[in-house]
């Protein structure tokens, strides 16, 4: 079996409020996105990696990789409007049996220990994502009306998020929902239910910019 990881890095990160988005940002002088791809590179499972970038990205991610001499090899794939058209196109431009791991450029502290397992159960189970379990409480507000729910039934998903690729490619055949907020949604969409692995506390999601200086704090070197 084929193993393949679509790193999505085709957002323009408003949240970050930053000029240069957020995935070529530096962390410990490396941009973000470099240590997202070596973390793939460096796991067991040594899946092909394709990187989606949005076409306007692609030549100054080109110098980026000069600059830092950055010689992983992968494979650039264009970008859509929504993280879920950037997805699609790397799904559809793989031609073989594979398991693929879709992961976030932004989650640059991803484990190899956490990617491997991700690949193994999705061997096994057709499907897993990393999830941890919330730590707070949790409110749902309706109508402004709020209301507590069960903190142990609540888990907060991250990425990777692997799957067989006939999965994913009937999956991503349905039409664009706003409430497709991950992969696994989507796949839900036609059905399937999603099966959790334990993720990581520091799996953050570079999304505002206290997260880059936590980034900071947490990777080690
Ligand atoms: N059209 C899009 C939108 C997002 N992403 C990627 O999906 C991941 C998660 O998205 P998010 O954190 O929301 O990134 P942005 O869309 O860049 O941020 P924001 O929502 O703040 O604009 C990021 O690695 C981002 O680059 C993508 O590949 N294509
Ligand atoms: C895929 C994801 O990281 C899982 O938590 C998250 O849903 C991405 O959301 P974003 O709004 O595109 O950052």
């Amino acid at each position: 079996m084929k193993y393949y990881a679509i790193i999505v890095a085709g957002g323009s990160g408003n949240r970050m409020q930053t000029e240069t988005p957020k995935q070529f940002l530096l962390l410990k002088n490396l941009p973000v996105l470099m240590h997202t791809i070596k973390a793939f590179a460096a796991s067991n499972t040594q899946p092909k990696i394709l990187l989606v970038l949005n076409k306007d990205q692609q030549a100054y991610w080109g110098r980026l990789c000069k600059e830092f001499n950055f010689h992983i090899p992968h494979q650039i794939v264009d970008g859509g409007i929504e993280r879920f058209y950037s997805v699609k196109n790397a799904i559809y431009s793989i031609e073989e049996e594979a398991y693929v791991a879709i992961h976030d450029a932004v989650r640059p502290l991803v484990s190899k220990r956490l990617i491997d397992s991700c690949y193994a159960e999705a061997a096994k189970q057709g499907n897993v994502i990393a999830a941890v379990q919330s730590s707070d409480s949790v409110r749902l507000v309706k109508n402004k009306k709020t209301s507590a729910l069960k903190r142990d039934e609540i888990f907060l998903v991250q990425t990777p998020q692997t799957f067989s690729l006939d999965i994913l490619k009937e999956a991503y055949n349905q039409e664009f929902n706003p409430h497709f907020t991950d992969d696994a949604s989507v796949v839900e969409g036609i059905g399937h239910e999603i099966n959790i692995i334990e993720g990581e506390r520091a799996n953050i999601k570079i999304t505002y910019p206290i997260d880059l200086e936590l980034a900071e704090l947490l990777l080690k070197n």
